[in-house]
């Protein structure tokens, strides 16, 4: 087999984002000699767009960052890129710089008309058209394949990452979280928290406005919920009317403001037609135990939440010391739900 198809099956074998740029990195190094490639990663940040390089080629090899984004040294603001910022603003496919000895090629990877990633290229001589024929065909196949993946991933009403990526984007952000903060975390305080957060009362707007206004409002929480965690948070729709919210590497104090000011955002906001409505949160440490072991416990804090008035954040750990919650556990065993 034409080593260039090798490539692309091994490239469309992944199931991960991230092994997956990296492979269409190492099959884009086999394009051309002395090629530079890397994958550089936009968030936001700072008040503005940032990007830093996800993954890179050197020497031959595709290495990957095990840094988180927000706290990696190599990011920089997309401005001070002007070629690519430009591309990104005006929504092209490619952008091209270049000078005596060295010429990049840009392409943003989009999803959804938002791009996340762009792949960079560069090489001391100018592309050729086959060449670039060549390196748009590997990235079209790449960016169909990366939708895919995407929407696999994802919620089809809210765009929300579904139930099924939990567990992997669980121990992920727990292995991201020992990468960047791991011998520092006693002393900082730092942890990773996982709350649980429901509509109250969604059963009456969907009796009495009819289940497209009750997608409506799904999907507007989503947008509040998307809009008030950042970037490397992450947030699920579990199904129904209850979301998860994995928040990355902050203290006790901070994510109890964060999950309560997502709750009071929700209440001032009007929802088209209905008006206000209301959330109740639970939230633990995700510290100790497996992912459905955490996910019960922030469970017991929202249904504490439910019966003790809603449209509050309850925290496990403090119920559990005061007294009002029980540890769910009998005989040595943890009783899943
Ligand atoms: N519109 C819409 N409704 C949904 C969807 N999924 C679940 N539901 C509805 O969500 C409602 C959930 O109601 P309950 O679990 O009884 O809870 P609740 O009325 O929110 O009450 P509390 O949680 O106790 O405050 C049910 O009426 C479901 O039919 C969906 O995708 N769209």
């Amino acid at each position: 087999m034409p080593p260039i198809l090798q490539h692309l099956v091994e490239m469309t074998g992944h199931r991960d984002h991230l092994r997956l740029e990296a492979s269409v990195l190492a099959t884009l190094l086999q394009l051309g000699q002395s090629m530079e490639v890397r994958a550089l990663e936009f968030f936001f940040a700072e008040t503005q767009v940032m990007v830093r390089p996800r993954s890179w080629s050197h020497r031959g090899e595709v290495i990957s960052s095990e840094c988180d984004a927000s706290v990696d040294p190599a990011r920089g603001a997309l401005a001070s890129m002007p070629e690519l910022a430009a591309c990104i603003r005006d929504r092209f496919t490619s952008a091209l710089r270049s000078s005596s000895g060295s010429h990049t090629l840009w392409l943003p990877v989009w999803i959804n008309d938002k791009a996340h990633a762009c792949l960079e290229i560069t090489q001391h001589k100018a592309f050729s058209r086959r060449q670039r024929d060549v390196i748009m065909g590997v990235f079209q196949v790449y960016q169909n394949y990366q939708n895919l993946l995407d929407y696999s991933e994802r919620d089809a009403l809210t765009g929300l990452l579904n139930r099924k990526t939990f567990e992997e984007q669980f121990v992920r952000s727990a292995a991201q979280h020992q990468a960047d903060f791991g011998s520092s975390e006693p002393s900082s305080g730092l942890q990773q928290w996982l709350a649980v957060i429901d509509i109250d009362h969604f059963k009456q707007v969907n009796d009495v406005y009819g289940h497209l206004y009750g997608d409506e409002v799904l999907i507007l929480v989503a947008n509040l919920l998307r809009s008030s965690f950042r970037a490397h948070d992450r947030v699920f729709r579990f199904g129904g009317e209850e979301f998860v919210v994995l928040l990355r590497s902050t203290t006790l104090e901070h994510a109890a403001q964060a999950f309560e000011r997502f709750r009071a955002t929700v209440e001032e906001h009007m929802f088209p037609q209905i008006g206000g409505i209301t959330v109740s949160v639970g939230f633990t440490s995700t510290n100790d135990g497996a992912p459905v072991e955490v996910l019960g416990r922030a469970d017991q804090a929202l249904y504490y939440a439910k019966a003790n008035g809603r449209n509050q954040v309850r925290f496990f750990d403090e119920l559990l010391q005061s007294g009002a919650l029980q540890p769910k556990i009998s005989h040595g065993e943890i009783e899943l739900f």
